[in-house]
């Protein structure tokens, strides 16, 4: 679309449930020169951010959009952060020729479509190119108990399927529940290298026709401000230390983890400092059951040189996981993991 302010710009809403991939991919796609100009806004859930600092490295402009999930907190941050973001380009002071939008995990995408569509200004200035919704074949059963991964995977115009690559995996099933409630959209396997921008960007205007007929009535009952506003059952806990974890305690803090609180985590990501060489932090990712393996960076990608672990979940008990990893670092006066607290089914601190 022209307007009297020239070409509206393209944006795409990159979305899809906790851990499915949406960062990976996005890094991969912003390497490429079909996506050079691009501007990026991270939405992130939880007190600290840490998808922007794993981004490092990627060429243009990475916003961060943070203390809060989009589709509530900071629905009225995206109006203005889009409509400044505008402001700047016609300054001379940002270009940009794209924009990317990735939602927190746990986003409900319609609030977030309803204000692209419906606010005066945005609609005017940016034309909704398409929302991709990236589905993890590992984990993407369990996510769809959860209406925000529904919603997600209903107004995608593409969706792009990962970690088919991994044993855990039932693609076949996975594929089957995508057809059946999203018969039209573009289905893209990105291990198979399926996930490229031509595939994905600049090909049909976003449109709520031909997506599920439940999207149309989610869209009004927007406009009546009515919500789902699930997600304020899920925790998001974050533990910071300065202590480092020796390498040996590395596999098993990750295991207790697992399977103490394994149930009740839906995402944690971190970053963590290992005795062995401090200087070169360790990421680490879990989805629900599924921990992948952790990657180790070349240095700290901010000043800040501690472990920080963000943990989402449900019933989770932040005091725990502290507990555990200080004492696995061997900071002094830590007790030593006490078992039965960390399998407690009920909250450990009231029994
Ligand atoms: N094996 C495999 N791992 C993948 C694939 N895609 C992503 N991952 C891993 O999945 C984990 C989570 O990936 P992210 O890209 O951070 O997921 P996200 O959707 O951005 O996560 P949130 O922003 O927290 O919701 C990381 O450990 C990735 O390396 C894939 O196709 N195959």
């Amino acid at each position: 679309m022209t307007t009297g302010l020239g070409r509206a710009v393209p944006i795409t809403v990159l979305t899809g449930f906790l851990g499915a991939g949406k960062t990976t991919l996005l890094n991969r796609l912003l390497r490429q020169p079909a996506l050079a100009n691009t501007l990026v806004l991270v939405n992130e859930f939880g007190e600290i951010g840490l998808d922007h600092l794993l981004m490092q490295g990627v060429e243009g402009d990475v916003v961060e959009l943070s203390g809060g999930c989009l589709c509530c907190a900071v629905r009225t941050d995206l109006i203005e952060t889009l409509s400044n973001l505008i402001a700047k380009r016609d300054a001379g002071q940002l270009s940009y020729e794209r924009v990317i939008l990735e939602t927190t995990g746990l986003a409900d995408p319609i609030p977030v479509l309803h204000s692209l569509q419906t606010d005066p200004y945005l609609a005017m200035r940016f034309a909704l190119d398409g929302v991709i919704t990236v589905v993890d074949a590992a984990t993407g059963e369990g996510a769809l108990k959860h209406e925000e991964a529904v919603r997600q995977v209903a107004v995608a115009d593409r969706i792009v399927l990962t970690k088919t690559d991994l044993p855990e995996a039932d693609e076949a099933d996975i594929r089957r529940r995508i057809s059946e409630f999203v018969p039209n959209a573009t289905l893209l396997d990105a291990a198979k290298g399926e996930a490229e921008p031509e595939r994905l960007f600049g090909i049909t205007p976003w449109s709520s026709l031909g997506l599920p007929e439940v999207v149309g009535e989610w869209l009004a009952a927007e406009v009546k401000g009515e919500r789902v506003g699930e997600h304020g059952r899920f925790r998001t806990t974050t533990i910071w230390s300065d202590a480092a974890l020796p390498p040996m305690a590395f596999g098993m803090f990750v295991d207790l983890l697992k399977s103490g609180q394994g149930q009740r985590i839906l995402r944690l990501k971190g970053l963590v400092k290992a005795a062995d060489d401090p200087e070169r932090p360790v990421v680490i990712h879990g989805v629900q059951h599924l921990f992948h393996p952790p990657v180790r960076l070349d240095s700290w990608p901010d000043d800040d040189h501690r472990t920080r672990i963000v943990v989402i979940g449900d019933g989770l008990d932040a005091d725990v996981i502290a507990k555990l990893y200080d004492a696995f670092a061997g900071v002094p006066g830590a007790e030593p993991p006490d078992r039965s607290v960390l399998f407690a089914t009920d909250d450990p601190i009231s029994r």
